[in-house]
């Protein structure tokens, strides 16, 4: 039988709330099977562009990355959030390691490309961008991997890479070795039938109900790149994918089923 990992995603919302993100990462440091997790942070790169008169831009959920918003980010992903979280999970008495994609040539991708829209240092990757036998070696000798949204191209280029399709990757590419459980925390109950009722939640979503629910307009902003993402972790021998608000962790785990679950 496969070893039990979970990759757990956490975005914007969260690492912006100091008391929040304390709470999830005492929660997550209690999971005793192995674990890495996937930060996001786009609220607070975006944040800081503002301070610094740097006009940020989103097409279909990832921004356009020029060589200024590409320090940024770099600075905010790899940098302050990435150590901060390391930090903390290490007063939690949890091994973590921080990683960019760049780190041990971990994830490589390859420049965005689009026909009408040029995307900058936006770097495009798929499950053989993980480099799967460091990644196990390092699980397997206990430490905790965290993960910010930055990749490499091995030519000299950082590039920003969404970090839902981090996740998502990984869990594909592990999902040999590993049987993997996905989970994207977020500030929502779950997928939400009624983005403002958080008693709507819905208790699975497959591909079908899923162009349904975009159909209906009842899906809009992060959400849709987040479904996509989960969507393609389950089509790909993921084992499970879910979609929990933050502060269930514990609780999913241990009880087994808080959110949303995607199926096949
Ligand atoms: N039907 C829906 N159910 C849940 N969330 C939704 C829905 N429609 C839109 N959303 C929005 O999607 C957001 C999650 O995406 P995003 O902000 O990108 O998350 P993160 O930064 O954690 O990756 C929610 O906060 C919510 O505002
Ligand atoms: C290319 C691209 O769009 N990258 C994302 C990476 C950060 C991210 O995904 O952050 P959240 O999960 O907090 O939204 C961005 O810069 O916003």
């Amino acid at each position: 039988m496969k070893e039990k990992l979970y990759i757990i995603k956490i975005g914007g919302a969260l690492i912006d709330d100091e008391e929040l993100l304390n709470q999830f990462l005492e929660q997550f440091s209690g999971i005793n099977e192995k674990k890495i997790l996937v930060h996001g942070g786009g609220k607070l790169a975006t944040m800081l562009a503002d301070k610094l008169g740097i006009e940020q831009k989103m097409v279909n959920g990832r921004r356009i990355t020029d060589k200024d918003t590409l320090d940024i980010v770099t600075m905010v992903y790899a940098g302050g959030i990435n150590k901060n979280i390391v930090e903390k999970l290490q007063q939690k008495k949890c091994n973590a390691i921080g990683f960019s994609g760049a780190d041990g040539n971990l994830i490589k991708a390859k420049k965005r490309e689009h026909a009408e829209i040029d995307f900058g240092f936006v770097g495009d990757i798929n499950k053989k961008s993980v480099n799967r036998k460091l990644l196990s070696k390092l699980l397997k000798l206990g430490l905790v991997p965290v993960f910010s949204a930055i990749t490499h191209d091995k030519k000299g280029n950082l590039f920003n890479t969404n970090a839902d399709t981090i996740a998502s990757v990984m869990a594909q590419a592990l999902s040999s070795k590993y049987e993997v459980e996905l989970l994207y925390c977020f500030d929502k109950e779950g997928v939400l039938e009624d983005v403002n009722n958080p008693e709507s939640v819905i208790k699975s979503v497959s591909e079908k109900e899923f162009s349904v629910l975009k159909e209906q307009g009842k899906l809009h902003k992060g959400i849709l790149p987040k479904l996509e993402n989960a969507l393609g972790a389950i089509k790909n021998n993921v084992n499970k994918v879910f979609l929990i608000k933050e502060t269930q962790l514990k609780n999913h785990i241990e009880n087994h089923h808080a959110g949303t679950e995607i199926c096949l």
